[in-house]
């Protein structure tokens, strides 16, 4: 049998640079993992392309899949529905490989209660005020809003304990330094949880 793939969550407060660092991931080692492409109902931004930046569909599509079952998890975000199709984690999972989600929170809690053996990784800024730097930066929000993206992070941060690891982006290549750890020493984990169990019942 084939040994089974493991799912990364990736996933941390809004404008911590989760998109930033995930892009950069599958720069360096895309090819260790398969990224979840998300679906969505909100418009492709000039240059996304449907089925490879998300799934673009309409509101009505995307209540119809949630209905028939279709999505592992799903959110809305600022208006928008954004979720995980279940079928293509659930097959690259069965044929051994790791796959990475990259998610808001509320998201990601909803894989946690499904999901027992997933790694989950919190993404957070350095602090608040880099944070709020960071969101300024994106230049698509206007003083009320950034006020209330802040308080909204300040939420999504204290959800943070209920996830395995903790990394600072403080820097997009140390942060993916750090990940590209901690998914290997998960799997060193597993590999010897695995090795103690064949050993007692005497396979190889
Ligand atoms: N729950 C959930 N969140 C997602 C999914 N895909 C993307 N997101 C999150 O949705 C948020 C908005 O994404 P996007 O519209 O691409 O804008 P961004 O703010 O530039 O990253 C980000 O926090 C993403 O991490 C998904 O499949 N499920
Ligand atoms: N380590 C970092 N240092 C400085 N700026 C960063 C870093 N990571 C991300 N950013 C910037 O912060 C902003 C938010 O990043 P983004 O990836 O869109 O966040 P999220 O997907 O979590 O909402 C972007 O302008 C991005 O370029």
């Amino acid at each position: 049998m084939t040994k089974k793939g493991m799912l990364i969550v990736l996933s941390g407060p809004s404008g911590v640079g989760k998109g930033t660092v995930r892009q950069a991931m599958v720069a360096k080692y895309g090819q260790q993992f398969r990224y979840s492409i998300s679906m969505t109902t909100r418009q492709p931004r000039p240059g996304e392309v449907d089925g490879a930046d998300y799934y673009f569909r309409t509101k009505t599509e995307f209540e119809d899949e949630i209905a028939q079952g279709g999505m592992l998890e799903y959110a809305q975000y600022v208006g928008n529905y954004y979720g995980t199709p279940l079928r293509y984690v659930n097959q690259m999972l069965n044929e051994g490989q790791d796959v990475l989600l990259e998610i808001e929170v509320r998201g990601a809690m909803q894989v946690r209660s499904k999901v027992s053996d997933g790694v989950f990784i919190f993404l957070t800024p350095p602090d608040l005020h880099i944070l709020q730097k960071r969101i300024e930066k994106r230049g698509t929000d206007d003083s009320a809003t950034i006020a209330k993206r802040m308080q909204k992070a300040r939420e999504e941060i204290n959800l943070m304990t209920n996830y395995d690891y903790a990394v600072v982006n403080d820097q997009v290549d140390k942060a993916v330094d750090r990940i590209e750890h901690i998914i290997a020493s998960e799997h060193l984990r597993v590999a010897r949880v695995l090795d103690t169990y064949q050993n007692m019942l005497g396979e190889d």
